[in-house]
């Protein structure tokens, strides 16, 4: 596959859960694509799908949710079309995951390389038990971890080791994929800093397409190229990094980043008007119409808009603007 080439394509993923309450489209229509070494920052309030992609993704969404359409393309394979045991293959080997918490969710009576050897074993048939401790060794210490960390159990570790722990596992069989899912949280500043630079690191090392899911826009400002904006289980906005940061499109884009304290504003914080909606009673139109500065005309309110690509490759689905791109006065 060529370098241009992405790596990983998401189309049109579709799931909705099943509640007594009624049926929630929590991913509609998500679609994007990166390369092979690329890193995109998943932002978006609680609730509005950015777990529900990761686990479509790795099709582990669970009942009362289901995968309803779409493809998870890694390289030249629909993850969708794979049967039980040939997506089972896939994680970790093709895709990874690193789920929120996931720390807290290593076995604390089985030592760290006795859960990593697991891991490979189930995996890789045929390698013999001293090269599987060489490639578990070694993924500890690309991830800064000193290979003693091999024989130790997890209640020896601080945070911080245990989640370079899940980091190394996560890369233990080089994926092209690799999501995690708010890696940094429940960890101290300087600790979230050294676990970013991490994962920077062994992504650059196996070129690997990261997707981190996260809450801090800051640290994601330092540790992405890309962000896409996710609201009530539809991606809104995809830019680089920069674009996002200094000329944002979506409205709600437009609150997220003023919504960040910074030097002018300080101690002033501005949320974003309005409550993220209840997916069981989502607003017509578009989702967003009842808190966005410009959601008062008719199409705004009832006609949901389409992604469209704007010049330069970025991603906005607003109707502020046409399906060249460019924006309505
Ligand atoms: N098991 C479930 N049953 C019903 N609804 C669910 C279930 N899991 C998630 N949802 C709904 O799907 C939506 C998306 O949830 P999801 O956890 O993906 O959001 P999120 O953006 O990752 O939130 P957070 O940032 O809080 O982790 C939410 O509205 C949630 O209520």
């Amino acid at each position: 596959m060529s370098a241009s080439q992405p790596v990983l394509r998401v189309n049109n993923l579709e799931v909705t859960y099943y509640t007594d309450l009624g049926r929630a489209k929590a991913l509609d229509s998500v679609s994007f694509s990166l390369k092979a070494g690329q890193k995109l920052g998943m932002v978006g309030e609680s609730g509005s799908g950015k777990s529900t992609l990761a686990l479509a993704m790795m099709r582990m969404i669970k009942p009362p949710g289901r995968i309803e359409g779409g493809e998870v393309i890694v390289g030249d394979t629909d993850l969708m079309s794979l049967n039980d045991e040939g997506m089972r293959a896939a994680r970790l080997d093709k895709i990874a995951y690193i789920p929120q918490g996931a720390m807290n969710s290593l076995n604390p009576v089985m030592r760290i390389g006795a859960q990593m050897m697991d891991a490979v074993k189930s995996h890789v048939r045929g390698e013999r038990g001293s090269a599987i401790e060489d490639r578990c060794t070694a993924a500890l210490r690309s991830v800064d971890l000193d290979p003693g960390v091999f024989r130790m159990y997890a209640h020896e570790l601080s945070g911080g080791m245990k989640q370079r722990v899940c980091i190394a596992i996560g890369i233990l069989l080089r994926p092209s994929v690799i999501i995690a899912d708010e890696p940094t949280s429940a960890l101290d500043v300087v600790t979230q800093r050294q676990v970013m630079e991490t994962i920077n690191r062994v992504q650059a090392e196996i070129n690997a397409a990261v997707i981190l899911i996260g809450h801090d826009m800051g640290l994601m400002a330092q540790a992405v190229d890309q962000v896409a904006v996710m609201y009530a289980g539809r991606l809104v906005e995809m830019s680089s990094v920069r674009e996002m940061f200094t000329d944002p499109k979506h409205p709600y884009s437009q609150a997220l980043i003023s919504s960040l304290p910074n030097l002018d504003t300080k101690g002033v914080f501005r949320g974003i008007p309005g409550l993220a909606p209840s997916l069981l009673r989502l607003p017509s139109g578009c989702a967003f119409h009842p808190r966005c500065p410009h959601g008062h005309e008719g199409l705004q309110r009832s006609v949901r808009p389409e992604p469209v690509t704007l010049p330069g490759g970025r991603m906005v689905a607003c109707h502020l603007y046409n399906e060249d791109g460019h924006r309505h006065e």
